[in-house]
């Protein structure tokens, strides 16, 4: 039976408790091992490592040394890319084909992206006059954070835990990590490839288990950790602040949305179809960036839902290793159900379905696993809770418009702010709709196109903070001014 382990100063280990509990494939149900769950003790030992890291030979290296060594670890992800891939499809039931494409890829490429905006940023100065005419220098300078707990979610599991990681750690901070329950695998991954990179012991630790009453909790609570950094749902978000405020730790939240996508009648709609299909349907609609609400103008609403339609009902679904998949299933049978849930009521509260709707026959060998069908509906009320709600699925509402005003005020009535997508090949109303979304990330005739340089995160209940290029250096470092007159 295979064992996920903890890993906490450079060592897999199991846990006081002996408690351990299931890690499921999604594609069949079927049995990957058994995750050790940490508890306190576990979860204090991986703090008490990370402080100690802190004083070890990583916190005397220079910027250009951790650069090198995180430019070996990105090398060495990509040099075990299948097996990290392997892992995270097993974990998932995301296809191959999409994995190879982002999650890995990323995954190693979000230790290199912030080592080189590191490296050229400037340290603000200022010279200031005084009296006595010999003025006084002043300079910017920042230090590590120290201990940052980093809590990451199950539906991009290594890149959105190193989008956390690559940072705090470019930065010579430590970091304990506590990956989903769902998805383990590729995060204790890592701490292999750490140790062969010869990443310092205690720099990179990971504690497995659930949120409350386990190594969430523990983590997010232990007056050790100097800052919090969380990416999941607004709820879990508010409940980690509450913690962080003990102690006045800063926190970093990537939370939950419910995004809109506006095609306009002068769009491309190859173009806006194509990025459609991805934003409601990649990853099985699993992606907070993803839009499940679709506003078309008029004119061509007709001929856009029929196209969507098609391009549904011909993605191919079937298990992650066949390169001919782009559609998996749900991460776990709790979310189909709540998936499915949705579906139910989408059509309670009165929604035309234009297709799928429920569960694929997927054969004896995959129906145990956790298959929805991808699905469109029209006709919904904008109070319908399946259009205020944030579903997590491969489902989309699509609502014609008439006019900008109109469409900008649906877009924005939502409590979440995260992301929007606009199609239209008009560039003077693509930035003026654009500059009036609500959202923290607003594409243009594109979706999930990521400069890692740029902010990232989310307005209102989709977040607190920017990460992303200099973005991350407010929450990873502290910045002190040195006043020295001269
Ligand atoms: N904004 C973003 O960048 C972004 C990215 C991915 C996912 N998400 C959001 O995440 C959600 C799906 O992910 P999820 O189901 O894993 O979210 P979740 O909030 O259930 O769990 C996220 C992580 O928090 C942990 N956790 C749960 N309760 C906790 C607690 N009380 N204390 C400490 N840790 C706790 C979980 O174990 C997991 O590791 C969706 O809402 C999605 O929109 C947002
Ligand atoms: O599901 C959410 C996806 C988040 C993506 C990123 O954080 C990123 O691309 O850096």
């Amino acid at each position: 039976m295979h064992e996920f382990k903890n890993f906490i100063n450079g060592e897999f280990v199991t846990t006081a408790s002996g408690k351990t509990f299931e890690n499921r494939n999604p594609v069949d149900n079927s049995l990957l091992g058994l995750v050790h769950e940490a508890g306190q003790p576990e979860v204090d030992a991986a703090v008490k490592a990370a402080k100690a890291a802190m004083q070890g030979p990583w916190g005397k290296m220079t910027q250009a040394q951790r650069i090198a060594l995180l430019d070996k670890v990105a090398n060495r992800i990509n040099e075990r890319f299948d097996e990290f891939l392997d892992a995270e499809c097993k974990d998932t039931g995301k296809p191959h084909k999409i994995a190879s494409h982002i999650d890995i890829p990323r995954g190693a490429a979000n230790f290199k992206a912030f080592s080189e905006t590191l490296a050229n940023h400037p340290t603000e100065a200022f010279k200031l006059d005084t009296p006595d005419g010999r003025g006084a220098l002043n300079y910017g300078h920042r230090t590590p954070k120290g201990v940052i707990a980093v809590i990451s979610p199950w539906n991009l599991p290594l890149l959105l835990m190193t989008w956390k990681v690559g940072p705090a750690l470019a930065c010579g901070n430590t970091v304990v990590v506590k990956p989903s329950e769902e998805t383990p695998a590729t995060a204790t991954l890592l701490g292999e490839v750490m140790n062969e990179c010869g990443v310092p012991k205690g720099v990179y630790n990971v504690v497995h288990g659930f949120g409350p009453d386990s190594a969430g909790a523990y983590l997010t609570e232990h007056p050790g950790v100097n800052a919090i950094t969380f990416t999941g749902e607004t709820r879990t978000g508010e409940i980690i602040m509450r913690a962080a405020s003990v102690g006045l730790r800063n926190i970093s939240l990537e939370c939950g949305g419910k995004n809109p996508g506006i095609v306009f009648a002068d769009c491309d709609m190859d173009k806006a179809i194509e990025g459609t299909m991805r934003s409601a349907f990649v990853n099985c609609g699993q992606v907070c960036l993803g839009t499940e609400r679709v506003y078309v103008e008029r004119p061509i609403f007709d001929e856009f839902v029929q196209r969507l339609k098609e391009g549904v009902e011909k993605l191919k679904l079937g298990v992650p290793e066949d390169p001919e998949v782009d559609f998996g299933p749900l991460v776990s049978q709790e979310h189909k159900e709540k998936v499915l849930s949705y579906y139910r009521l989408a059509v309670e509260e009165g929604a035309t379905v234009v297709t799928g709707g429920g569960v694929p026959e997927m054969g004896d060998a995959l129906n145990a696993g956790a298959w929805v069908e991808p699905t469109i509906w029209t006709g919904l009320p904008d109070d319908a809770r399946v259009v205020r709600e944030e579903v997590f699925g491969p489902c989309c509402h699509i609502r014609p418009f008439d006019t900008e005003e109109e469409v900008i005020e649906l877009a924005n009535d939502t409590k979440y702010g995260l992301s929007a997508a606009i199609w239209t090949e008009n560039s003077a109303r693509a930035s003026r709709v654009a500059e009036a979304m609500e959202v923290g990330i607003c594409w243009v005739n594109s979706w999930f196109l990521r400069d890692l340089r740029t902010a990232f995160g989310g307005a209102k209940e989709s977040g607190i903070g920017r990460e992303g290029g200099v973005h991350g250096l407010e929450f990873y470092t502290e910045l002190k001014n040195v006043c020295i007159k001269l």
